[in-house]
């Protein structure tokens, strides 16, 4: 079949994969779909498996971005059909073990889920408390607000629990709009090949299916609508330009806010004002390798509370990594301000750091620095095609922001990415679905469908203002002067003589 349109996707992240693989399967060979990414060298975004040197090589498997899926939403979560599917292999991280350090106290089992089930019921009160009163805050205060209500004191496990989320640490999470599953709980899904490979399987497409075309190190500057030609050109980072039928946008908000991505004509105001809106959290991982496992392996994940406000979202949280893939590494999570600071540390100091808090956490003699054998870490609020980990919710913040981009700007350009979706905003299985929508609103012609049903509505109106015209005559009224009224209160400007030739004769005829 003959290539009715090119395309580009923008940014090939799992939302732009998603997209480009969507067309690419159900175009039916009418699309020729290239995906353009700005990094040198990979796509994924921060979708980021460590297996750079060799992406062929199996070793060191662990991902330095968005690697967890959720399985709270079972139904909803496209991402574990699909990994079903391309049958990759899983495995499940779970068994948590808190640990309250100065206090030489560890929980498990039974002990730590009768205090969760405990801590969720204090979240949904404060989540219920702050919607009675109407007025939005932040999560951290609505906890806190209901820890002091219940006289619940501050060493207690269920307050040592609620001030080690993610969503607590990170400032202004709005509790209007909190969803314990965007980023607290039931992420415990892991591919034992990293999260690349999914991304590595939508590219490559299974064995009936056509691979995808990236272009890495394509840096796209600016999105330029051609309205009458019904065309986009894109002006490149190094300056050349290419003109295509069709665009999905699935690059970061901040990339959008700072102006690194730019739009002729400018992006609608309520564009702009969703990407300068919407919350973007701090976050960050440090994978480090040692020569031999020195923790407990019955745990898939630790989690130290906080003895002091600073310490807050400070590696709090180590994935045992060993308990999943047989390797000796410890991966620590770092959220809100903790994970911005980090990135300004050194080597040295990110090495000091991550000594001082597991030996804080498994005891002083239980590692030194002798026993690490590599440490990795992620920037992703200084990563230029980032600007963050993930959006969230600020104090403030409404979910039609987040939906504002779901309706593509026709004729021509569509949106795609985790920003884009209120429901499932910050994850992986968000951005997926995102880039499924984008793909699925391009291949049924959305905007061609938008402008012919526009197109009809303008010829019904103007067959409406002839009839009312013709009828004024006959009952020999001043057609004007009734026209100009109904102008005026409706607020149109169009007159008759300005409606197309091609209208006036077809309700010509009809009369
Ligand atoms: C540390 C961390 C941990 C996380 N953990 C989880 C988790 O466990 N579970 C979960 O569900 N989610 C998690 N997330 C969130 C999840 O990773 C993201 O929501 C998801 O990957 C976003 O995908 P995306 O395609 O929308 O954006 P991105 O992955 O950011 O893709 C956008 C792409 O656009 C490219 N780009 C940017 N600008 C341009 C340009 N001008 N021209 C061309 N290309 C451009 C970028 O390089 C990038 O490849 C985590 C995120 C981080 C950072």
């Amino acid at each position: 079949q003959a290539i009715e349109k090119e395309v580009v996707v923008i940014g090939g992240g799992i939302a732009g994969l998603a997209a480009a693989r969507q067309i690419v399967n159900r175009g039916r060979g009418r699309f020729s779909v290239h995906v353009y990414e700005a990094r040198r060298e990979r796509y994924g975004g921060r979708v980021w498996t460590n297996r750079l040197k060799n992406p062929r090589a199996r070793g060191l498997e662990v991902d330095l971005g968005g690697n967890t899926l959720n399985v709270v939403n079972q139904l909803t979560n496209p991402l574990l059909n699909l990994t079903r599917d391309l049958e990759l292999e899983t495995a499940t991280i779970s068994n948590a073990q808190f640990i309250v350090p100065w206090l030489n106290k560890k929980y498990s089992d039974d002990e730590l889920m009768q205090a969760m089930i405990q801590a969720s019921t204090i979240i949904s009160d404060a989540v219920n408390s702050t919607r009675h009163q109407g007025t939005d805050r932040s999560i951290k205060d609505a906890i806190d607000s209901q820890l002091k209500e219940k006289g619940v004191g501050k060493e207690d496990v269920r307050s040592l629990l609620l001030r080690s989320l993610p969503s607590y640490v990170i400032s202004e999470y709005s509790a209007l709009h909190y969803q314990a599953d965007s980023l607290d709980f039931g992420y415990e899904q892991v591919l034992l090949d990293g999260m690349g490979e999914l991304m590595d399987r939508l590219v490559s497409g299974s064995e009936d299916e056509k691979p995808m075309k990236i272009r890495l190190r394509t840096a796209v500057r600016q999105v330029k609508v051609d309205r009458s030609q019904g065309k986009v050109t894109l002006r490149l980072k190094d300056g050349s330009q290419v003109t295509v039928d069709e665009v999905i946008v699935a690059v970061p908000a901040p990339v959008i806010a700072k102006g690194d991505l730019l739009f002729e004509p400018s992006l609608p105001k309520e564009y702009q004002w969703a990407v300068s809106q919407i919350g973007m959290s701090d976050g960050n991982k440090v994978v480090v390798e040692f020569d031999v496992p020195f923790w407990p392996n019955d745990h898939g994940v630790f989690i130290a509370a906080a003895q002091h406000e600073d310490d807050r979202g400070f590696l709090q949280t180590w994935l045992n990594i060993h308990k999943v893939l047989g390797k000796p590494v410890l991966v620590g999570l770092l959220f809100g301000d903790a994970a911005r600071r980090f990135e300004s540390l050194s080597d040295e100091e990110v090495k000091d750091s991550v000594l001082q808090k597991l030996q804080s956490v498994f005891g002083n003699d239980a590692v030194s620095s002798k026993n690490i054998v590599k440490i990795l870490r992620s920037a992703w609020t200084s990563d230029q095609w980032s600007g963050g980990a993930s959006s969230y919710p600020k104090v403030g913040n409404v979910p039609k922001l987040w939906d504002t981009f779901a309706e593509p700007l026709c004729p021509n350009v569509y949106f795609a990415g985790e920003h884009t979706v209120f429901r499932g905003h910050g994850t992986l299985h968000g951005a997926y679905a995102s880039g499924i929508r984008a793909a699925d609103l391009l291949l049924s012609s959305y905007c061609e469908e938008k402008a012919k049903e526009e197109e009809r509505k303008r010829k019904e109106e103007a067959r409406r203002k002839v009839e009312l015209k013709k009828k004024k005559k006959e009952q020999g009224l001043d057609t004007e002067d009734d026209e100009e009224k109904e102008e005026e209160q409706t607020g149109e400007e169009e007159t008759v003589e300005e409606i197309d030739e091609s209208v006036k004769k077809e309700v010509k005829d009809e009369l």
